[in-house]
């Protein structure tokens, strides 16, 4: 599994976003367009920034970009939790981003009818074909929950390929996040993690055993390429070897 280590944060997030581009140069040289689920929180908005910024603004045919989201808080799209508004600020809006290759959640519905609805329109946007990402963006929390597949919760059982609700005791809120089945259907899926924080959860998802009750990225397996962009500190509890 390619390890991604730089000394700084700022050196992972130009390492990601050189990754992001040749991923999304390939897909549209091969298929015409590129689909990607974006992650949440805080770790991805230097990179959606950056991404927005020359020199990587000008490298992607960024209208053949169809932008998804790997989980949701269920909040107003106004609402500072949401991922959408973070990757719209971020992202969407400074590269002027047409509404048509935007697929928010949801989230004026009912938790579980937003997580229905989300996996119709995931269905149709690939039908005929199986849901299958060319990337997902994931991040890591300190609980080693990623996306909203956290720690203890039913989801983390969920076979089925598509969103699913789930409420989150420690945040007592509900969340939409896709399922590890539908993750797992990526052509590719890069983690982005950085800060001592992150460090345990770090080495408990890659080289703990397998309890994926509590250390939920160990569901994490992609059908395609599976890569790590790390700084030291998160990557500060793996042997020399493997960092
Ligand atoms: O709540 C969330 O947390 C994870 C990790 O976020 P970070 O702020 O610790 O980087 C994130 O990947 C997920 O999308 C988000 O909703």
């Amino acid at each position: 599994m390619p390890l991604h280590v730089h000394a700084a944060p700022d050196a992972v997030l130009h390492g990601l976003a050189e990754y992001f581009v040749a991923q999304a140069r390939a897909a549209i040289a091969g298929r015409g367009r590129f689909s990607v689920a974006l992650s949440g929180g805080n770790s991805p908005k230097k990179l959606y920034e950056l991404l927005a910024a020359a020199p990587y603004r000008a490298q992607v045919a960024w209208d053949k970009v169809y932008f998804f989201f790997g989980d949701e808080r269920n909040v107003p799209p106004t609402d500072p939790e949401s991922n959408y508004r973070m990757a719209r600020e971020a992202l969407l809006d400074p590269l002027d981003i047409a509404d048509a290759q935007v697929f928010p959640v949801d989230t004026s519905l009912p938790p579980a009818a937003a997580a229905e609805a989300y996996t119709r329109t995931i269905q149709a946007f690939f039908a005929p074909e199986d849901a299958v990402f060319d990337l997902v963006l994931l991040g890591l929390g300190d609980n080693s929950h990623t996306a909203s597949l956290f720690p203890h919760t039913p989801v983390l059982h969920d076979t089925s390929v598509g969103a699913r609700e789930v409420f989150v005791e420690e945040k007592q809120a509900y969340r939409i996040t896709l399922t590890a089945p539908l993750l797992n259907q990526a052509r590719a899926v890069a983690f982005l993690v950085y800060g001592a924080d992150k460090a345990a959860a770090v080495q408990q998802v890659m080289q703990g055993a397998r309890n994926v009750e509590e250390f939920p990225a160990q569901l994490i397996a992609p059908a395609g390429e599976l890569h790590w962009f790390l700084d030291m500190a998160a990557a500060a509890a793996l042997p020399p070897a493997a960092s």
